[in-house]
């Protein structure tokens, strides 16, 4: 499922990395980054001596990569510099495709890549294809509500059933789409409604381009005096038949020349299909090409911005009933819908069958936040939760089947250590079941395994995987931060920094004050900073403890619980922040005060 990640900031990379070069090598090229390089082979990288191959007092490098570019080594002797260890030459990346690589296909453990197989919810894609298969029967399926926390394979096995009901609905030749939508980044009304109504404005210009395409077909024939209808596809849709007991003298062809479609279309002797709209003339297929051209001109693709709703509303309406269809509209994190703009959406959307003329809807919708229904008008909560389907957390063994099942593609025989996937498995457990962290970790685990030039992954990588990944985390949280919150975190680091321990919340406010005056920010006040340090210490930033002062009341301590470091390099990052140039006084006035 798309967003709510909180695990890696990897998530999305997948088609960025498809086309690198090093995808067969096992060696990720865009991940590299210069850190990476330091240290991870025998030489560190010295990105402007490399970048700049016209730098005379570049040294050559006696190791086998030197030798990889001539006229590099070349310069160099002629230089005679003497060698320096940490000075690459060419071949920088010589060293790192040097070994055995340990990936087979490392895009098979990112989020982007859907399994065939799903281990460990059989049960779950059953009952999703006995709701849905109404919609292969044309009728309309019941709603379904789909919980369960992160990680527990919700979006992967709510779209391999889509595909499957999509895949089914073509072979048998049943009108039914699917729609999914990401409601973190899709989460308004209007662009819930503007996107569906573009993508059905689509689907239907393609619907009217294809029977524009069959009519003229069949008008050239019978202009041209080509009667044989045996030329003509079978097509049990509307335009595709032309009434056999026409009269007209433009008529198109004879009865006699069309008893093979006419077989081929369910019908019995010589009558073709006449439950379908019928031609008894040139001139009416003229007419119903027309009408479709004109259907075609008339469909308005909604903007990004600017309609009214009610507009925006009415144009998805008009592009889902165009045609017989059944339709389940997929809602993703459907929660983050609701908590940006309401339920009106879903409102609209559930009583959508009642007017529809021609196609019918059903929705699914997808949340890891069990609460939100409570949030939700009582017709559409049940309305939408017809049906309800529970995604249990995966335990520890049950991750091991899924981690088993994909670093067999992922990985070359024999790179992983036996502690390696239980390990993975036992800390991804520990984090609420959460299968995709635990191929994070894996995945990770076998990057720092090979940048380290290893043959095989092992336990420590795993380990190293896990603490890379929390950092990330970390990382990702402080980062998009409101200032506000970073100013009183960073007070926080400041006073650690200087020895503090169990730093109460009037330390911390009275350093606060001082930031703020420093980047010229509003002073909040006490009490607002003490709920913003519980904040923190909800998203684990911090770890705030309230404890009694006896007759002077009771007050919070807290110390950090993220790496120091990282987090103050992230907070000085910040454009706000890293203005502030001497932090030492600052930390004063905890004494002071
Ligand atoms: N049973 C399974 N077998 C194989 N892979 C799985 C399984 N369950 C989940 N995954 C993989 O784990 C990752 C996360 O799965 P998915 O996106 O479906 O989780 P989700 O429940 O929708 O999570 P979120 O609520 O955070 O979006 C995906 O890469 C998916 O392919």
């Amino acid at each position: 499922m798309g967003g709510n990640d909180t695990t890696s900031n990897d998530r999305d990379e997948g088609d960025a990395e498809d086309s690198a070069p090093s995808a067969d090598i096992g060696i990720d090229i865009d991940d590299l980054s210069l850190d990476d390089l330091d240290g991870g082979s025998s030489d560190s990288a010295d990105p402007t001596s490399a970048a700049d191959p016209s730098d005379s007092t570049q040294t050559t490098d006696t190791d086998e990569s030197a030798t990889a570019d001539p006229a590099m080594s070349d310069t160099s002797q002629e230089n005679g510099t003497p060698q320096e260890d940490d000075t690459p030459q060419g071949g920088l990346f010589d060293d790192l495709l040097s070994g055995d690589p340990i990936f087979e296909n490392k895009d098979v453990l990112r989020p982007s890549y859907t399994p065939d197989q799903l281990p460990h919810r059989q049960d779950q894609i059953n009952d999703m294809a006995t709701i849905l298969v109404g919609a292969l029967r044309g009728e309309t399926p019941s709603n379904i509500l789909i919980y369960g926390k992160t990680g527990t394979g919700k979006t992967a096995s709510a779209k391999f059933v889509s595909n499957e009901l999509e895949t089914t609905s073509q072979k048998y030749d049943v009108p039914c789409e699917v729609e999914y939508i990401n409601c973190e980044v899709t989460d308004t009304q209007y662009r819930v409604l503007a996107q569906l109504a573009n993508t059905f404005i689509e689907a239907n210009e393609r619907h009217i381009e294809s029977r524009l395409a069959s009519l003229r077909a069949l008008k050239e024939r019978a202009d041209t005096g080509q009667t044989s209808l045996d030329d003509i596809e079978p097509d049990t849709n509307e335009d595709a038949e032309i009434d056999p007991d026409a009269t007209s003298s433009d008529v198109v062809p004879s009865v006699g020349d069309r008893s093979d479609t006419a077989s081929s279309t369910n019908s019995t002797d010589t009558t073709i299909d006449t439950d379908e709209a019928d031609f008894d003339s040139i001139a009416a297929v003229e007419e119903r090409i027309a009408e479709l051209e004109a259907d075609l001109d008339a469909f308005e693709p909604v903007p990004m911005t600017g309609w009214p709703t009610d507009r925006v509303y009415s144009t998805f309406f008009d592009a889902v009933d165009y045609h017989e269809r059944v339709v389940v509209i997929m809602l993703d994190e459907i929660d983050k819908l609701v908590e940006k703009s309401g339920d009106d959406t879903l409102y609209n959307l559930s009583r959508m069958n009642s007017e529809l003329d021609n196609s019918r809807v059903s929705i699914m919708g997808i949340s890891n936040d069990l609460k939100f229904t409570e949030f939700l008008d009582p017709r559409v909560k049940s309305s939408l939760g017809e049906e309800e389907i529970v995604f249990p957390p995966y335990d520890a063994t049950q991750l091991r089947d899924i981690l088993a099942a994909r670093a067999d593609i992922a990985f070359e025989p024999d790179s992983l250590s036996e502690d390696v996937i239980p390990l993975c498995a036992a800390f991804a457990a520990q984090e609420h079941g959460d299968a995709r962290r635990a191929l994070d970790l894996l995945r990770t685990a076998g990057e720092l395994a090979e940048r380290g030039q290893t043959e095989r992954v092992g336990e420590d990588h795993v380990r190293q995987a896990q603490e890379k990944i929390e950092i990330d985390r970390v990382v990702e949280v402080v980062r998009t931060l409101p200032t506000q919150s970073k100013v009183v975190l960073f007070a926080v680091i400041l006073l650690e920094r200087n020895g503090a321990q169990n730093i109460n919340t009037g330390e911390v406010y009275n350093i606060y004050r001082r930031l703020c005056d420093e980047i010229d920010a509003d002073v909040l006040t006490q009490r607002r900073v003490t709920d913003l340090i519980s904040e923190l210490d909800m998203l684990g930033i911090v770890n705030a403890v309230v404890v009694s002062k006896g007759r002077y009341g009771r007050t919070k301590e807290m110390n950090l619980s993220v790496p120091i470091d990282e987090t103050e390099a992230v907070l000085t990052s910040d454009s706000r922040l890293g203005d502030i140039e001497d932090v030492q006084p600052f930390v004063q006035a905890r004494f002071d005060s």
